[in-house]
């Protein structure tokens, strides 16, 4: 079935996902907030900053009236940066009075309010609405998914209904998607992994090879997890596309922006240049403010969160950060607490 679908966000990911949705049949409008974009993927069919050298199809229109670009519809994905979120959220509230299946592919959490993006969502939109909310996370460039590449990627939501409802829109021969209850867990796996993702380019930069990368990784994943249990997220996520999948993309891939931004640091770069290098967002960055004071005050250790923290946030050099992390007592690999067990 042929569904109306609005995509919130013309970068990398929005640009992607829309074409996803289009090879299915689906009529796909796409919301941009900049005009030279707009007529570019109208008129030339390209969006060349953000996906150089792909053809957007014609079942895609791009508007930047908020309007219109949810008109008729039922369905909204929102792909924003993090620090978006709650403006484009009251702008939808203000141009809808239809209830709507909410689907998220963006990954952050908030600085401040610690808040994961589907709590941003039911925050800034009146419940009525909010039909439901849906998160779509998992191992997946954009520069791969629009060369309809095989990829994996799941849909996450409290209602499994809305779970299958997502996997059914986006679903076809080279992107498969599998179901998955723990909204907690996916967000925080996809959020986190963008700190150990900065880590592992910070370890690339400096000339380490494949054990340090190894390391970034493994032990990432036993912080993530450590968090996400606290949280009361299912431990088995974490071993998913969401946590391990997600982290493994991530930290190895040149087409991570996070992983890029971590080259850069190890390098020498500031920290305010390396965004403005990459042109596209660094989600890790502020997810990494967040995610260690969350941290601390839940009382959960995150080792490298706080090392790339310190290195972000208080000038910390690198190579400090690096011989600190290697040089703390020596401890058990495996903790049952870990997993929220005692
Ligand atoms: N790229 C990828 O492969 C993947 C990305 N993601 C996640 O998706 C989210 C978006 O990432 P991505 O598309 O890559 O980022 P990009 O930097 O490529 O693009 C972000 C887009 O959002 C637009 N934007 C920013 N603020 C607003 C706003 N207030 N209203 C409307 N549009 C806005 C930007 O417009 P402009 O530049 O004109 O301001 C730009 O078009 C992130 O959370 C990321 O972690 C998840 C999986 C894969
Ligand atoms: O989330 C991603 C792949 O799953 C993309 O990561 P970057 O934002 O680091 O490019």
């Amino acid at each position: 079935m042929s569904n109306h679908i609005t995509v919130i966000g013309a970068g990398s990911w929005g640009t992607a996902l829309s074409i996803v949705l289009a090879d299915n049949g689906h009529e796909v409008m796409l919301y941009s907030h900049n005009h030279e974009q707009i007529n570019e993927i109208n008129n030339n069919r390209t969006n060349e900053k953000y996906l150089p050298g792909i053809e957007i199809p014609k079942s895609i229109q791009c508007t930047g009236d908020m309007g219109q670009a949810l008109e008729g519809t039922e369905i909204v994905l929102l792909v924003v940066p993090t620090k978006a979120i709650r403006e484009v959220c009251k702008q939808i509230s203000t141009n809808t009075n239809v209830p709507l299946t909410i689907i998220h592919a963006s990954k952050g959490i908030e600085p401040g309010s610690y808040k994961r993006i589907s709590e941003m969502i039911l925050e800034e939109i009146p419940e009525k609405l909010v039909k439901d909310v849906v998160v779509l996370s998992g191992p997946s460039h954009a520069e791969e998914v629009s060369l309809r590449q095989p990829t994996t990627i799941t849909s996450a939501s409290s209602n499994l209904q809305a779970a299958e409802l997502v996997q059914s829109l986006f679903m076809n021969a080279y992107f498969r998607v599998y179901t998955n209850p723990d909204i907690v867990g996916v967000e925080l796996g996809g959020a986190i992994k963008n700190i150990i993702a900065l880590g592992a380019g910070v370890c690339h930069g400096l000339g380490y090879g494949d054990n340090a990368k190894a390391a970034l990784i493994t032990r990432g994943l036993t912080e993530i997890t450590r968090l996400g249990c606290k949280m009361g997220a299912n431990p088995l996520t974490f071993a998913g596309l969401t946590g391990v999948g997600d982290l493994i993309v991530t930290c190895t891939s040149v087409h991570s922006r996070n992983w890029r931004a971590g080259d850069l640091i190890g390098k020498g770069y500031a920290i305010d240049e390396v965004e403005k290098e990459l042109g596209m967002v660094v989600e890790g960055i502020r997810t990494t403010e967040a995610a260690f004071h969350l941290a601390q005050s839940l009382g959960v250790e995150m080792p490298i969160t706080k090392a790339i923290y310190e290195v972000l946030f208080q000038g910390k050099e690198v190579n400090r950060a690096v011989h600190e992390l290697m040089d703390r007592g020596g401890k058990d690999e495996i903790s049952i607490k870990d997993l929220g067990l005692s």
